[in-house]
C-alpha cells in the first residue's frame, strides 16, 4: 500500500497541506488570513502568517538551517518492467525525520516519513515515486533553492490554490519568480550571458531544460557537482586547462574505492579523456583540488586495464561510468542548474560487451555500488531472438532517459551490427570486459566493434597477451587506433626484432638482443601511456594469503603403459607431421594424465590405435596418480579440516563424472557447474554452495564456469588439469582467492610427471612470462630470457619420461629434488596440511613462495647461459 499524505488526492482539497497550529481549521481561515495581511504588507506580514504553518521550508527565519536538501528524481507510478525516472526536482529532510519533496520550481508535491537507507529507498510519495539523488552541499546552491521553496510556499500561502495562477501575479510584487521553473529562472537572471537554444538530439539533451552557450567574453563560474571540502578523502579527476569545473567521483562510490583502485580510476578517466599521462611530470598540480591539469593528447582515447584478476576492474569501470554519466568537466551546451552546478554529464549511453556468462555479473555490480534506480541497465537476454535484439538495442540508443548501459554478449554483437553501426555518435563508451576475445585481427565481432563510433573505448582484460606480438598489436590498435602504426609497420619496427632477440638460437647475439631490447622499451613507452597493469599481489592487504602448490603426481604403471601403446600405435611420422593433426593424440594423452579408464570412449583411440592388447583392467579409473592424490587430499581434508570446502575443476567434463562418482561413493556431497548448467541455475548453484556448510565440493567446469563466478565458500582449489592457454586456469584459479574470502587460500595444479601434462605448465610458463615483459612495469629486470624452454617441438610434447620425479624441476634446477616442506601455519588453526606437519607463519610462507619463484627463473637463467 502506498503511503499517502492525509489530504492527497481528495477532490476540491489544494494540493498542499497547509495546517494551522494549536488545530485551528484549515484552508478557509488561512486564506482569510492571507488576504489581510496581503492588504497590509505583503513581505512582512506574509512571513509571520507563514511561521504559523506547519512543515514550512527551512529558508524561513525561524526554521533551521539544519535541514538537509537533496536533489531527487520521480516519476509516476507504473507497472512497466523497465521504469525511468521522469522528472526532476527537491528534497529537505527536516529534523523531524519528514521528508518533504519539491518539484523543479519549488512547489510541493509530497512528503513521506524518513526510510532508511535513504539514498536507496524508493519513496511513495502522494502520487509519485521518488528518490533520493544526492545531497546538496554547496552553501550558495542550498541558498538559492530554499528562496525558491520559500518564494513558492509564501504564494501558495497568500493564494486561493482554485485560483492561484490567475492571481498570483495580481498579488505577488512583479519580481516574485516563485512560479518560474528554475531553468527559466536562470534564463531570466542570466539573459545577457546565456540564451536558450532548442538541444540537438544526438546531444542527448532534455528538451525541457535551458542550454548554456559560453561566450567568449562571458564566461561564468560553474559549480562541480560535489564539494570537495565536503567530502572526506575527495577522488578529483585530472582535467585540461580549459575545463570549468573539477569533476569529482560520488562519495557514495569512491569511499568503497581501494588506494589502487582509486589511481586506476583516475587512469581510466584520463585515458578515455585524452589526458596525457606522459606530460604528467610536468603537469601542474593544483593543491587545493589534489589533481592534476594535463595536456591533452588526441592520439589517445582509449585504456587498457589489464590489472589480474580481482582487483576490481569492475567497480573501477562502473566508478568511471557513473562519474562521466553524472559530470562533465566542460559545460559549454549542458543544461545548468541555477547556482551552475551542470545538470547532465559528458556521456549518455555506455556499451559494455562481455562473456554471456558476465552479464549477470555486470548487472549485480551494478547493483551492489549503485543501485539499478541510479541508472537504467539494459541487457540482452540469451533468449531473444535476433529481432528482438535489434529491436531492444534500436530502443536503447533511440529512447535517452530510459536506459543508458547496455550489456550483451560477444555472439550477440553479430546479430545486432547494423542497429549499433548505422548512426553516428550515438554511443558514448564502449567497454569490453575479457577484451582479449579480440585478439584475432580478423574477428568478425572485432570488425564490427571497430566499425562503431565510439571513441571512448575501455578493455578489460587480466591476461591480455596470451600468445604473440601479433594479438597486442590488434587489441591496442582497436583500443587507441594508429599508436602502433599500420600493421607492416609495427610488425617491421616491433614485432621483427623482439621476436627474435626472443629466440633461443640468437641468445649470444648481442646484436640481436640489443636490437630487441631497445624495441621492447620503445613499445612499453607508448603502450604504458593507456596500459594499466597491476598484479594481484596488491590484494595481499585485504584478502588473506594464497598459496599455490603444484602437485607432481607419478603416473601409474597402467598409464605409463598407455602413453607408450598411444604414441606407438598413432604410429606419427615427426617429419611431415604437424601440431593440428597431432591433436586428436594429443587430447588422448592429456585423458590418460587424468585416467586410463576415459580412453575407452576416445574417438581417436577407438579410429586410430590398435585397442585389442587393451585388458578391461587397463579402464579401471583408479590407474590414476592425480586421482589417488585427489582422493588422499579430499579425505584429509574431510576429516581434519571439516569446515573448509574445495572447488575441483577441470576442462573435461568426462573427467568431472568420475570425480563426481568417486565423490558419491566416499558419500561427499557436492555441486557441480558445467556446460550443461542452464544459466538460470548458475547463481542459485553457487549461492547453495557458497551458504551451504554440509556441501563439501564444487565440480567445476573450467571453460563454462571460469570466468567470474565467486567461489569463496572454498578456501581450497584442485584444477585437475592444464590448459595451454594459461588465462583459462588463472581465471579458474581466482574463483576462490577473491573479495569476501575470509580464509587462507590454496590453490593445487595436479600434474602427471614426464609426459604432456607437464609440457603444456612449462608452455604456459613461457607464455606467462611473456605477458609479464609487457605488462608488468614493475618487473625488475626486462632483459630476461622469455624462452624459458627451448620451443616445442613434436617430438619433444610426444616424449614420455619414466623416470623423472619431475621433468620441470629437471629443466630448472640442480638439487636433489627434495624441495621445501609445505609450510602451514600455527596462525590459522583450521588449516592444518594434508601431510599434518608444523608450520612456519603465513608472511614467512608466502615470502618463501616468492623467493623461490625469483630464484627459479634465475637459476634456469645461468643454466642457459651455460
Ligand atoms: N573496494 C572493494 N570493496 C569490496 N569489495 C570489492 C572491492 N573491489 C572489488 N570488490 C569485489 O571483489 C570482487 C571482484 O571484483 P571485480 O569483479 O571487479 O574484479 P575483476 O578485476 O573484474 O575480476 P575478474 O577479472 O575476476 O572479473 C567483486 O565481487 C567485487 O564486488
Amino acid at each position: 500500500m502506498m503511503n499517502l499524505p492525509k489530504y492527497e488526492n481528495k477532490p476540491f482539497k489544494p494540493p498542499r497541506k497547509l495546517t494551522l497550529t494549536g488545530n485551528a481549521k484549515t484552508s478557509t481561515v488561512k486564506r482569510s488570513i492571507s488576504r489581510t495581511q496581503i492588504t497590509a504588507s505583503p513581505l512582512t506580514k506574509r512571513t509571520k502568517t507563514c511561521a504559523t504553518l506547519t512543515e514550512t521550508p527551512s529558508a524561513l527565519p525561524n526554521q533551521s538551517d539544519n535541514n538537509k536538501l537533496f536533489t531527487i528524481m520521480y516519476r509516476k507510478p507504473s507497472m512497466k518492467k523497465h521504469k525511468t525516472w521522469d522528472k526532476d526536482g527537491y528534497a529537505e529532510l527536516k529534523q523531524s525525520g519528514i521528508l518533504i519533496f519539491y518539484n523543479e520550481s519549488g512547489a510541493r508535491i509530497g512528503r513521506v516519513s524518513k526510510i532508511e537507507p535513504l539514498l536507496e529507498t524508493i519513496h511513495k510519495a502522494g502520487s509519485w515515486e521518488v528518490q533520493l539523488d544526492y545531497e546538496l552541499t554547496d552553501t550558495k546552491e542550498i541558498t538559492k533553492i530554499r528562496t525558491l521553496l520559500k518564494n513558492n510556499f509564501e504564494s501558495a500561502s497568500i493564494t486561493p490554490p482554485s485560483t492561484a495562477s490567475s492571481t498570483a501575479s495580481n498579488v505577488l510584487p512583479s519580481t516574485s519568480k516563485a512560479q518560474i521553473p528554475i531553468t527559466q529562472l536562470f534564463t531570466v537572471q542570466t539573459v545577457k550571458k546565456f540564451k536558450t537554444v532548442l538541444p540537438k538530439p544526438n546531444e542527448h539533451t532534455s528538451l525541457s531544460t535551458t542550454v548554456n552557450q559560453d561566450t567568449n567574453s562571458t564566461r561564468r563560474n560553474y559549480l562541480p557537482v560535489f564539494v570537495q571540502t565536503k567530502i572526506k578523502n575527495p577522488l578529483v579527476m585530472n582535467k585540461s586547462i580549459d575545463a570549468d569545473v573539477d569533476v569529482i567521483v560520488d562519495p557514495l562510490i569512491s569511499k568503497f574505492l581501494r588506494k589502487h583502485q582509486r589511481e586506476g580510476v583516475k587512469f581510466i578517466y584520463d585515458c578515455i579523456n585524452g589526458l596525457s599521462q606522459v606530460e604528467a611530470s610536468t603537469a601542474v598540480v593544483d593543491p587545493t583540488q589534489q589533481s592534476m591539469i594535463l595536456e591533452k593528447n588526441s592520439d589517445i582515447n582509449g585504456c587498457l586495464l589489464a590489472d589480474e584478476m580481482g582487483l576490481g576492474k569492475t567497480l573501477m569501470t562502473i566508478a568511471v561510468i557513473w562519474t562521466l554519466y553524472k559530470q562533465t568537466p566542460l559545460v559549454k551546451n549542458i543544461p545548468c542548474s541555477q547556482s551552475g552546478v551542470p545538470l547532465s554529464g559528458l556521456c549518455k549511453k555506455f556499451l559494455i560487451i562481455c562473456p554471456v556468462t558476465l552479464i549477470g555479473n555486470w548487472k549485480r555490480e551494478f547493483k551492489k555500488w549503485l543501485n539499478l534506480n541510479r541508472i537504467g541497465i539494459l541487457t540482452l537476454n540469451s533468449n531473444n531472438t535476433p529481432e528482438m535484439d535489434r529491436n531492444a538495442v534500436k530502443n536503447f540508443l533511440k529512447v535517452q532517459r530510459t536506459y543508458q548501459v547496455l550489456i550483451m554478449g560477444y555472439e550477440k554483437v553479430l546479430s545486432v551490427s547494423a542497429e549499433l553501426t548505422n548512426q553516428k555518435n550515438l554511443i558514448d563508451m564502449l567497454v569490453c570486459d575479457e577484451g582479449h576475445r579480440l585478439k584475432s585481427g580478423t574477428s568478425k565481432v572485432l570488425q564490427v566493434l571497430k566499425n562503431l563510433d565510439v571513441k571512448r573505448k575501455i578493455l578489460l582484460s587480466g591476461t591480455p597477451i596470451q600468445n604473440d606480438l601479433n594479438e597486442f598489436y590488434t587489441i591496442i590498435d582497436f583500443i587507441n587506433p594508429g599508436i602502433l602504426g599500420s600493421f607492416p609497420y609495427f610488425k617491421k619496427r616491433y614485432m621483427v626484432p623482439i621476436t627474435r632477440a626472443r629466440d633461443t638460437s640468437n641468445r649470444y647475439n648481442e646484436e640481436i638482443l640489443e636490437l630487441g631490447e631497445e624495441r621492447s622499451r620503445e613499445m612499453i613507452e607508448i603502450t604504458k601511456q593507456f596500459t594499466l597493469r597491476r598484479t594481484n599481489s596488491i590484494l595481499t592487504e585485504y584478502l588473506p594469503p594464497r598459496t599455490d602448490i603444484i602437485l607432481f603426481c607419478k603416473p601409474t604403471e597402467t598409464q605409463l603403459q598407455a602413453f607408450d601403446n598411444a604414441i606407438r600405435g598413432a604410429k606419427l611420422d615427426f617429419n611431415t607431421a604437424s601440431f593440428n593433426s597431432t591433436l586428436g593424440l594429443i587430447t588422448l594423452l592429456k585423458k590418460i594424465c587424468n585416467s586410463p579408464s576415459l580412453i575407452k570412449n576416445d574417438s581417436y583411440f577407438t579410429s586410430k590405435i590398435d585397442h585389442s592388447q587393451y585388458q578391461r583392467a587397463n579402464f579401471n579409473v583408479l590407474n590414476s596418480g592425480k586421482l589417488m592424490v585427489l582422493m588422499s587430499l579430499l579425505k584429509h581434508l574431510r576429516t581434519n579440516c571439516p569446515e573448509e570446502k574445495i572447488v575441483i575443476v577441470s576442462n573435461y567434463t568426462q573427467t568431472l563424472d568420475i570425480i563426481e562418482n568417486l565423490l558419491l561413493s566416499e558419500q561427499m556431497i557436492f555441486c557441480r557447474l558445467d556446460g550443461s548448467t542452464l544459466p538460470k541455475q548458475r547463481d542459485s548453484i553457487v549461492m547453495s554452495f557458497n551458504r551451504n556448510p554440509s556441501t563439501f565440493a564444487f565440480l567445476l567446469s573450467a571453460k563454462s564456469g571460469g570466468v567470474g563466478l565467486n567461489l569463496v565458500g572454498a578456501s581450497r582449489l584442485v584444477l585437475f588439469d592444464n590448459d595451454w592457454n594459461p588465462s583459462i586456469d588463472l581465471q579458474a584459479m581466482s574463483r576462490i582467492h577473491r573479495d569476501g574470502q575470509k580464509r587462507p587460500c590454496y590453490i593445487y595444479r595436479l600434474i602427471t610427471t614426464g609426459c604432456i601434462d607437464e609440457k603444456i605448465l612449462q608452455r604456459q610458463l613461457m607464455k606467462h612470462n611473456l605477458s609479464q615483459k609487457f605488462l608488468d612495469s614493475s618487473i625488475e629486470n626486462t632483459n630476461v630470457n622469455d624462452d624459458l624452454f627451448d620451443k616445442q617441438d613434436l617430438r619433444d610434447l610426444f616424449s614420455i619420461n619414466h623416470h623423472t620425479k619431475s621433468n620441470t624441476h629437471d629443466l630448472i634446477c640442480t638439487c636433489d629434488g627434495l624441495g621445501d616442506e609445505i609450510q602451514y601455519d600455527t596462525e590459522a588453526p583450521d588449516s592444518v596440511p594434508p601431510n599434518g606437519k608444523k608450520c612456519t607463519t603465513w608472511n614467512q610462507r608466502v615470502n618463501n613462495y616468492q623467493r623461490r619463484s625469483k630464484k627459479w627463473t634465475s637459476l634456469h637463467k645461468k643454466k642457459r647461459q651455460l
